[in-house]
């Protein structure tokens, strides 16, 4: 296979099954999808009554949703189709209410409710809100007063309740991400965030900044424990996190692996910055008192989170890395240079 081909097939390569599609991909296929059974039909009875304009909506509304199915399909991209969605849906509804009149108001509700699917709550109803002005600009000169507050108020309460519903459960998403993803006692991510992160860089299909990983371990720590019990050894831990957190960047991010050891993702940096980084590291925490009267110092192995191998391998040569900085000797950074071979850093 040609360099291109490789690349090419990286780029897609998860199309094929290998990486899982995001809860807002399906349930925004499955959305445009629905347009076939609910919409089509009609524009097919339209077309067959001849008239033209409401069949020439129902079709575009159809050919539209087929095509973001598509785009979603083979590209992964659902923010911008998200609203894309949203607006085509919002406009063949108004266009409908507009050309077959207010019998079609019926429409309106399940359109406005699907923006709270797809959409941040806050963006749906401002799309909303502006297909009710539409709305009401539309219908004013054909129905009474009452008959047309009735409408506003009730599109009203459907919004009310969608946008309580989406936020609610957008902040009940929101602290179980936080619950599942961070490690308790540090409040760095954990393992599984981790993988999942690199899971993202190795997915990730736009052109993208260079990164390393590394990985770190406490020296003899289980001496702490022994000497100074458990909770000492847990206190240790955490203030080591905060060091971390005041040697790396913002754009870094820091992980429990398991236990004593941690992971770094270096992100946007090259091999030489990565090692400048553990070696600060390692000189910070050496620097620092983790635990009062027992001086405490880290390994690191760093590795290059090179595309055309996977994370196992990056995790397996920075672990390889840390193993060879703990055969030196300890408080000391090992870099993997090219194919997996170590040379000392420190
Ligand atoms: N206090 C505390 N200790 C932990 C935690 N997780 C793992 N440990 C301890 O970390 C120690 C790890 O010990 P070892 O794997 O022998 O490693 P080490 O003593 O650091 O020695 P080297 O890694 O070879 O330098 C064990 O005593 C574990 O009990 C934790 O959450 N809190």
């Amino acid at each position: 296979m040609s360099a291109v081909d490789q690349a090419t097939a990286r780029r897609f390569g998860w199309l094929n099954g290998r990486r899982k599609r995001s809860m807002e991909e399906v349930i925004l296929m499955l959305l445009c999808a629905l347009c076939v059974p609910s919409i089509l039909p009609f524009g097919i009875y339209r077309l067959m009554q001849q008239q033209w304009m409401s069949a020439a909506v129902d079709m575009a509304l159809v050919l539209a949703m087929l095509a973001v199915i598509v785009h979603v399909w083979r590209t992964g991209g659902h923010r911008v189709a998200s609203f894309c969605v949203t607006l085509f849906y919002s406009a063949g509804m108004l266009a409908t209410v507009y050309l077959r009149g207010v019998s079609l108001i019926y429409w309106v509700y399940p359109t406005m409710i699907a923006c709270y699917f797809v959409l941040r709550p806050g963006l749906a109803v401002a799309i909303n809100s502006v297909s009710l002005a539409a709305l009401v600009v539309i219908l004013l000169s054909q129905l009474a007063v009452l008959n047309l507050l009735t409408i506003v108020v009730t599109i009203g309460l459907v919004n009310l309740f969608a946008y309580i519903f989406a936020y609610r459960t957008g902040a009940q998403n929101k602290a179980l991400h936080t619950e599942v993803e961070l490690d308790f006692l540090t409040g760095v991510g954990n393992r599984r965030s981790l993988d999942r992160k690199l899971a993202d860089h190795a997915d990730e299909r736009r052109p993208h900044l260079p990164s390393c990983l590394l990985l770190l371990d406490l020296d003899h720590f289980k001496q702490v424990n022994d000497l100074h019990g458990h909770a000492a050894g847990d206190q240790a831990l955490i203030r080591l996190c905060e060091v971390m957190r005041l040697h790396t960047r913002s754009s870094d991010r820091i992980f429990r692996y398991g236990g004593e050891e941690f992971a770094v993702i270096a992100n946007g940096a090259e091999l030489d910055a990565a090692s400048r980084l553990a070696e600060n590291l390692r000189a910070a925490v050496a620097a620092a008192k983790l635990i009062d009267g027992h001086p405490l110092t880290i390994s690191i192995g760093v590795a290059f989170m090179d595309k055309r191998r996977a994370p196992a391998d990056w995790l397996m040569q920075a672990d390889k890395m840390l193993y060879a900085a703990k055969q030196g000797g300890r408080n000391a950074v090992r870099v993997a240079a090219g194919d997996a071979a170590g040379v000392e850093q420190a």
